[in-house]
């Protein structure tokens, strides 16, 4: 990947996002040419482009400064855009607007933009190929909402849409200024372009010196990824993974778990990203395979999700390897809302890794005053389980999972058999396994999930 081989053999081209990051003087070749400083040239545009509409030196059709921003694509050219703005919301200019609009569903653009002055209003269309349907029908609704909006007056449009694409006589024929058109090539795929000139609206709310150091960050990864020994090297450790508990223990899904409201589409980011990448049954010699490619990647953060569907995570008949993702500091530090993330994300690494026996139930007493379950609800049942020995609230060890916290690190698991369970304690366990994670949350956590932290 790294040399511009034409890895993708169906359409004989190169795979070379790794381009999009790496750094002025670096020289990737494709077909003998360094592709490196049109990656520059075309962030250097970028760049000089999003410091004009951020500063308000770029003026719509009637004069005014742009404050809506309105991303129109879809798959690769929505997912990443929306994932990033979400992740990075934190750094954008809060005086201006995001939207961002994929579905064929006519509601998704008309609640886009039921609110945004269309004299304020920056389209950008995003597509690859220029002629996705769904992104072409929005864009010509978008098109005809502007006009409606600007008196009809169609030199408006050069003002208020640019385009993101590889494709320049499609551009045209929208009638698109090709001056306010960003490339990109053809050896970025469509889910693999969030950094490529996709990420406009990034830029726009984050600025060119934060998009440059997410770059940069993203380029640490592929270095680490090309020269890290197999054994220390992260992305090879969860492919492995993954196609340990795929392959070998018929895991048929991955949970993706953020306990970061930042991350809030990361999962749906991923969906595209694996399934559309891995989704397949023909092997590159074009063979059927006889082993499971992509397993379904889903995800809600935490701690959602544990008042959801945590509990047939731990207690159910399915083994699901969960990839928890956790940041030892917050950027929205209000009372002790982070410790108490923190101790769910470890709580329930915990769980998943040693569980808990029949007889740590029995001797910790009732733990239902430290559930939020009702307390004489908790009680009956715990006397149910003592006296008929049905194992209610205790759940087998060794689930996988891997906990990702602030830098990479993995814990592996292994396999579970499941047990039956009739309540939700999946949402309690934060409290019931570690209370000290309460009040401290460095003490008391088992070795291998200290190793973690
Ligand atoms: O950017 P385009 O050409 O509009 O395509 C959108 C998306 O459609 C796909 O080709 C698959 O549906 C994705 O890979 C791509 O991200």
């Amino acid at each position: 990947m790294f040399r511009g081989e034409k890895i993708n053999i169906t359409e004989n081209r190169a795979v070379l996002h790794v381009a999009l990051r790496a750094p002025q003087g670096a020289s990737i070749l494709v077909d003998g040419k360094n592709v490196v400083p049109q990656v520059h040239a075309v962030l250097g545009k970028m760049a000089d482009f999003s410091s004009r509409v951020r500063q308000g030196a770029w003026k719509g059709h009637t004069g005014k400064s742009i404050r809506n921003v309105v991303n129109i694509g879809i798959g690769g050219s929505d997912l990443g855009p929306v994932m990033a703005y979400e992740a990075l919301k934190h750094y954008s200019d809060r005086r201006m607007t995001f939207r961002f609009v994929s579905n064929i569903d006519g509601t998704d653009f008309t609640e886009a933009v039921q609110d945004i002055n269309p004299e304020e209003t920056l389209f950008i269309i995003s597509s690859k190929t220029f002629t996705t349907l769904e992104t072409m029908t929005n864009a010509h609704t978008a098109r005809a909402w502007l006009l409606k909006g600007l008196g009809g007056d169609e030199k408006s449009v050069a003002k208020h849409f640019v385009a993101v694409s590889t494709n320049e006589t499609e551009v045209t024929k929208f009638g698109i200024d090709t001056v306010n058109m960003f490339g990109f090539w053809d050896w970025v795929g469509g889910r693999y372009s969030m950094d490529s000139a996709i990420g406009l609206s990034t830029m726009l709310a984050i600025g060119s010196d934060n998009f440059g150091a997410m770059l940069d960050g993203f380029h640490q990864m592929d270095e680490h990824f090309r020269i890290t020994p197999f054994e220390r090297n992260l992305p090879v450790l969860m492919a492995l993974l993954t196609i340990w508990y795929t392959g070998f223990f018929d895991a048929h899904t991955i949970a993706v778990l953020p306990y970061e409201q930042y991350l809030r589409r990361f999962p749906a980011y991923l969906q595209q990203l694996t399934m559309e990448s891995n989704g397949k049954y023909i092997t590159l010699n074009g063979m059927k395979v006889d082993y499971q490619t992509s397993p379904v990647y889903w995800g809600e953060p935490g701690t959602n999700g544990q008042h959801s569907f945590y509990q047939l995570i731990h207690q159910g008949t399915r083994l699901i390897p969960c990839d928890f993702i956790a940041f030892d500091r917050s950027l929205n530090p209000p009372g002790r809302h982070h410790d108490i993330l923190m101790a769910n994300v470890f709580a329930q690494a915990e769980a998943l890794a040693f569980g808990k026996t029949a007889e740590q139930v029995r001797a910790e007493g009732t733990p239902a005053g430290l559930c939020r379950i009702g307390f004489l609800r908790a009680i009956v049942l715990q006397i149910l389980s003592w006296q008929t020995g049905s194992p209610l609230k205790y759940w087998e060890n060794s689930l996988p999972s891997m906990s990702i916290v602030s830098s990479p690190r993995v814990l592996s698991g292994r396999l579970i058999r499941s047990i039956s369970g009739v309540s939700n304690w999946a949402r309690c366990w934060p409290s019931v396994l570690s209370p000290n994670l309460r009040a401290n949350r460095s003490l008391s956590l088992p070795m291998t999930v200290r190793q973690i932290v």
